[in-house]
């Protein structure tokens, strides 16, 4: 049975709340200084990435009794839960099983009753064929052309994913493949995107786990449309047009031939599909063996979760550090910081993988939670947000937790920018720790006159003590991709299962797509609108009136 405990009823949270009482004024700079081991005493590693968290506002009492909360919220049965296939996403009344898809030693997972693997292993094999015969030209366009352009058509998890990691594998990309993502109904995306694509050799992917989402099927209607303006001939979709659902029915009735459909389940959630025929894009732009390897990375992180011991398991560890911060200290955000340019969109897909998972306000029996929950995630890569919003994390009245990411080697060794890049990452890490004090800012004051003296270290003072978790890695390849997305993941499921909500549904984004569908007909339709509020009302007739 999935665990249902009350976080803020356990031994250990009462515990938490008293000695957070002690330790909240306690410099991370005096627990350096106390202690000569606390690096080798808060750092593990796991392959090529080393998770340094001793700068964060913990002790050895801190660390033992956020182990004891996870262990009396049970989440060892949690875990074991998903990965047997337990319905753990009861409002769906589903499996969460995207383990299932990079199980690579292959073992029996069931779902009601049956071995879903060799579903995997079919789908896995129809992506290897199907990329191998678009990377190597196999695969002809109507008029007989390769295919060199790829446009993956989706949105949310049907998007981010493939996005997020096709930019950070670039170094691995095809040469003769370029890849566009489409996601915003807005017709600017599309437009701009087929201006750089030619009929006769681009693939459209449109990806979409319902087949009935709003903006991927306008987007998908006006490219077929785009399409058939220059190959006119309807039979020449099959060539052109290839469908990523769980949906068959839609899928056929669009006209999209179901041999070229690449099948996924609905124990995938949208934002962990990536690792699904979602990932088609992925594999079509680097290569199937590239994308194995991602999955091979992400496969090790979900054995490293289920059989670590939580003293040693890093997305727990990173999961209870984010809950102390989140639900002691009152921290309301977590920065993702990678340093390298590849990780560009690292953020953004967390932003839907954390906020839509976690932002829920009632707990597993339906009430009203009376705790925080998920963090607001954002965040940018290094150096270009230090430039931009570091001032706020260094000085600002907002405690905000950073993970900072970074490769020791990078794909692109010029000149020294590594060693500045590198540079950077441990000064901002130190300096968040350490801060500067009064006497440091007097110091450097020197030459001063005695009245800015008085008057300017209130602002060059830095108080420090801002915790932050340090992943260095030793390069960026598909495998340790694929384990920090998986252990990002695992970090989501660990805070959900802490905070007894359900993390893998996500109903907060019904009401908004509601509306739009009752506003649209209001929009095309002549008159006045008054069946809202009185700014809805307003907005949307200044609208009609203005677009005319
Ligand atoms: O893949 P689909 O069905 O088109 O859905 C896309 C996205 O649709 C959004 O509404 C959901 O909140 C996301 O979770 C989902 O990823």
């Amino acid at each position: 049975m999935f665990p249902n405990i009350t976080p803020t009823r356990t031994e250990a949270w009462k515990k938490l709340e008293k000695h957070f009482s002690e330790i909240k004024q306690v410099h991370m700079k005096d627990l350096f200084k106390e202690d000569a081991e606390r690096f080798n005493k808060f750092n593990l590693q796991f392959e090529d990435i080393l998770f340094d968290f001793s700068k964060n506002r913990i002790n050895q009492e801190t660390f033992d009794l956020l182990i004891s909360l996870a262990k009396e919220t049970k989440l060892q049965e949690a875990i074991d839960g998903m990965f047997s296939g337990e319905l753990i996403n009861k409002t769906e009344k589903r499996a969460v099983l995207h383990t299932a898809l990079r199980n690579r030693s292959n073992t029996p997972i069931k779902v009601d009753g049956a071995d879903v693997m060799p579903d995997v292993n079919k789908v896995l094999k129809q992506i290897e064929t199907f990329s191998n015969a678009i990377i190597s030209g196999e695969w002809k366009g109507y008029s007989g052309k390769n295919i060199t352009t790829i446009v993956n058509i989706g949105i949310g998890g049907s998007d981010l994913g493939p996005v997020m990691v096709t930019e950070a594998l670039k170094p691995y990309k095809k040469e003769n493949i370029d890849t566009y993502f489409v996601s915003n109904v807005d017709a600017t995306h599309i437009a701009e995107t087929l201006k750089k694509a030619d009929p006769e050799t681009t693939l459209f992917m449109i990806a979409s786990k319902t087949f009935t989402t709003q903006e991927t099927m306008t987007n998908a209607h006006s490219a077929r449309d785009w399409f058939l303006e220059k190959a006119k001939d309807v039979d020449h979709v099959k060539k052109h047009f290839v469908a990523i659902s769980t949906n068959a029915e839609a899928v056929a009735e669009f006209g999209i031939d179901t041999q070229n459909m690449f099948e996924f389940w609905d124990w995938v959630g949208g934002r962990y599909s990536l690792w699904s025929a979602i990932g088609l894009s992925i594999a079509c732009t680097i290569g199937y063996k590239n994308f194995e390897e991602l999955l091979e990375g992400a496969h090790a992180m979900d054995n490293h979760l289920k059989s670590t011991p939580f003293e040693e398991n890093i997305p727990v560890i990173l999961g209870l550090l984010g809950i102390w911060y989140n639900n002691f200290f009152g921290a309301q955000s977590n920065a993702l910081l990678p340093y390298d340019q590849y990780m560009h969109r690292f953020a953004a897909y967390f932003q839907q993988g954390d906020m839509e998972s976690n932002g829920k306000s009632v707990d597993r029996n339906g009430e009203p939670v009376d705790y925080q929950t998920g963090p607001i995630i954002w965040g940018e890569p290094g150096t270009n947000g230090q430039h931009a919003f570091y001032q706020l994390i260094h000085q600002g009245t907002k405690l905000i937790p950073c993970d900072f990411l970074a490769p020791a080697i990078s794909y692109n060794p010029l000149g020294d920018h590594h060693d500045k890049l590198m540079a950077n990452f441990f000064a901002q890490t130190e300096a968040l720790m350490n801060g500067k004090t009064k006497e440091e800012v007097l110091e450097e004051l020197g030459s001063l006159s005695e009245e800015e003296k008085a008057f300017l270290p209130a602002f060059k003072e830095f108080s420090g003590n801002r915790p932050t978790n340090s992943f260095l890695f030793k390069q960026l390849t598909p495998k340790t991709l694929g384990s920090l997305i998986a252990m990002y993941e695992h970090k989501i499921f660990v805070q959900g299962v802490i905070w007894n909500i359900f993390s893998f549904d996500q109903w907060g984004v019904e009401l908004g797509k509601q509306l739009a569908k009752k506003i649209l007909p209001e929009l095309e339709a002549e008159g006045e609108v008054t069946s809202h509020d009185s700014s809805t009302n307003g907005l949307i007739n200044k609208y009609k009136a203005l677009k005319k």
